[in-house]
């Protein structure tokens, strides 16, 4: 094939020189690196010396399935075609492109955050990258477009923790501390130590999400559109400071960015552009404008060569997706370093000998103490929440309490005591469940943010979350119970009070338990409406329907409803027992006996012990089943 002649591009001469007017002046486009470069001018900084990395990927396709509502079957859409590039080390790289061109498709490949669906090699340092590679995620951080910051942390706690998570425990508060309080000088932060991370501004909350990645000192960064939502002033300082990280300590950098400004574009060092899902330009950014007018598109006088690029890519010069990208596998680029992309076999990266890996993370315990502190600390800034969930159960335990007054001991307020049992567990499962189905969606972004850059196990997350709402809840339970109990004129033995309370609390947790679970496996959309679903299929059976008038396919809901096993406990705990004569202040009060409503309600052999160990089997079994969807959520993309 005929190789594109390019006219002679020195990646020393500026983009916008390309662009400029016939009178040669470029006046208005002066370049002033050093007024954008507020940050890291002076670093004092010093990083535990990392491996260089050269990244490269050859012929990477990326499909996805999508289901519609006319097919029945998966269509299968490809997003990438086939795209191979190269990012090296010391070097800041723009991914730039139209919208929906594939851009933070290639960059999650890239990154390792979407790995199912993806095809071709990805190279690091020559050898080829393995599928969920630890090293690698330890090589690496991505930074996504959003950030995901805890709003109750100030930005001195945010990093400390995380310098205690990621550096953990073989080295010295005092040197974490040094490097906390280093790096936010380094990245203009120092004064914003004690704000809260909710209150930062939009362009310190990004700088705080990079401060927070460079306490590990990963070699390669990579950012999911660093500047949007940016003003222009804080794009250039953030484009300016990713420079710097680049060049400081050779680290990768690698970013998809819309629409620079000229001055912006050429900070960059090399550009991967992208349309349609097929690459249109890799190279310098230098040569990006020659490239084109080699292949016959003008960038008109003073214009914009980012903005040029994105009229080409969407065919405004006429040329199509497809010549651009065969323009791009025509053409060759004069590099400073020999090409990257020969591929050894499978194995991860080789730190070279004068490189140091840095210290191991906290271990299990530290982790969970950790993150268990951290939670404390927001709740501490963000309690009022709590307060309402805790006052809505001493609340609605006196409501209950007054409308049931007297039914516990009355003969003739068996049925109305019936209702404020069933009621009563209703409410607790409800609360139990909804309260973290709808909270934990929020809190997968972080999550997943924090677990793929490798701060911290999905276990100590997952019990430390444990430790503080398992307690909250069965608090909250409690307080209904006590109220409404005592309220309802219930037994006063201390036997039954054990086992009433026992039981509602374990069937409240394990409704809590099924929340966490449709949390964290469904979206908050479908969350809503599944949960309260799930808790009245469940509380039909045992309630409503006795066993024997249950249609025999259904029996089988009856041996696994954790809420029936939990009413038929509490019914049981306040009739059975051989609980002495109800008092009756009527001339005939059918339920005097409380053995007869138990035999009506066949719940006359009811074991308590048995229906306690199976909301407790139940429990447990969803707390190990979203953890391991988690995992999977995680680790399986
Ligand atoms: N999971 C998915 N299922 C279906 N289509 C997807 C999925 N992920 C991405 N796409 C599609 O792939 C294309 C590229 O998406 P991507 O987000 O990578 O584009 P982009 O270049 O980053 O766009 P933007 O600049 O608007 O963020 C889009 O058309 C998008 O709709």
């Amino acid at each position: 094939m005929a190789s594109v002649n390019l006219p002679q591009c020195s990646p020393a001469k500026s983009a916008l020189s390309c662009c400029q007017g016939e009178d040669g002046s470029n006046e208005n486009v002066r370049v002033h690196h050093s007024s954008n470069n507020n940050y890291l001018i002076q670093e004092k900084h010093s990083f535990p010396k990392r491996p260089e990395v050269d990244l490269a990927f050859k012929n990477v396709r990326y499909e996805v399935k999508e289901w519609n509502v006319r097919n029945v079957i998966p269509v299968t859409k490809e997003i990438l075609h086939g795209v191979s590039g190269e990012f090296r080390a010391g070097e800041l790289a723009a991914i730039m492109g139209p919208s929906g061109a594939g851009k933070s498709t290639l960059l999650n490949v890239l990154a390792g955050f979407n790995v199912h669906g993806a095809a071709g090699e990805i190279l690091v340092n020559g050898r080829v990258r393995v599928a969920h590679s630890e090293r690698w995620r330890r090589t690496s951080c991505y930074i996504q477009q959003d950030s995901h910051l805890r709003a109750g942390l100030t930005a001195g706690e945010a990093m400390t923790l995380a310098a205690h998570l990621k550096l953990g425990y073989t080295i010295s508060s005092a040197y974490k501390h040094t490097q906390v309080l280093e790096l936010l000088e380094m990245l203009g932060l120092n004064h914003c130590y004690e704000t809260l991370c909710g209150r930062l501004s939009g362009g310190q909350k990004k700088r705080l999400d990079i401060a927070l990645e460079l306490l590990s000192n990963p070699p390669v960064i990579f950012l999911d559109e660093p500047t949007t939502g940016l003003d222009s002033a804080s794009c250039s300082q953030c484009i300016a400071l990713l420079q710097r990280l680049a060049k400081v300590e050779k680290r990768t950098v690698i970013c998809t960015i819309h629409q620079p400004s000229a001055l912006q574009f050429e900070m960059f060092d090399s550009l991967y552009a992208l349309s349609d899902g097929q690459c249109i330009y890799r190279g310098p950014v230098q040569c990006l404008v020659p490239h084109l007018s080699s292949i016959g598109a003008q960038c008109p006088s003073y214009h914009n060569p980012a903005d040029f690029l994105m009229e080409v890519a969407i065919g405004e010069y006429g040329i199509t997706v497809d010549s651009l990208a065969m323009a791009v596998n025509q053409s060759s680029w004069d590099y400073k370093k020999p090409a990257i992309t020969d591929s050894k076999p499978n194995a991860e990266i080789v730190p070279t000998p004068v490189t140091k890996e840095p210290p191991p993370p906290a271990g299990f315990l530290a982790q969970c103490f950790l993150l268990y502190r951290r939670k404390l600390l927001c709740i501490k800034r963000d309690y009022n929440l709590l307060v309402v969930r805790l006052l809505c159960h001493l609340f609605i335990g006196v409501i209950f309490g007054y409308l049931y007054r007297g039914s516990g001991y009355r003969a003739n307020g068996v049925l109305a005591n019936y209702a404020y049992l069933y009621g009563s567990l209703l409410l607790i499962v409800y609360t139990g469940k909804m309260a973290v189905t709808l909270a934990f969606p929020l809190e997968m972004q972080i999550l997943t943010r924090e677990h793929f850059n490798r701060w911290y196990r999905l276990a100590p997350y997952y019990i430390s979350t444990l430790m503080f709402e398992v307690p909250f809840q069965a608090a909250c339970a409690a307080t209904y119970l006590a109220v409404s109990y005592w309220l309802t004129g219930q037994p006063i033995e201390s036997h039954r009070i054990l086992s009433f309370l026992v039981v509602s609390i374990a069937a409240s947790l394990t409704a809590q338990a099924w929340g966490f679970f449709i949390g964290a496996t469904t979206p908050v959309r479908i969350a809503v409406f599944a949960g309260p679903i799930i808790a009245v299929l469940f509380s039909v059976f045992g309630f409503c329907i006795r066993y024997m008038d249950t249609p025999s396919y259904f029996r089988w809901i009856f041996h696994i409803s954790y809420f029936r096993a939990g009413f038929h406990s509490l019914l049981y705990t306040v009739y059975g027992f051989g609980r002495k004569d109800l008092s009756c202040d009527d001339i005939y009060c059918h339920y005097q006996k409380p053995n007869i409503f138990l035999n009506e309600m066949e719940i006359n052999d009811t074991n308590v012990v048995n229906n306690f160990v199976l909301i407790v089997v139940i429990g447990v079994l969803m707390h190990l089943l979203t953890a391991s969807a988690l995992w999977c959520k995680l680790n399986r993309r």
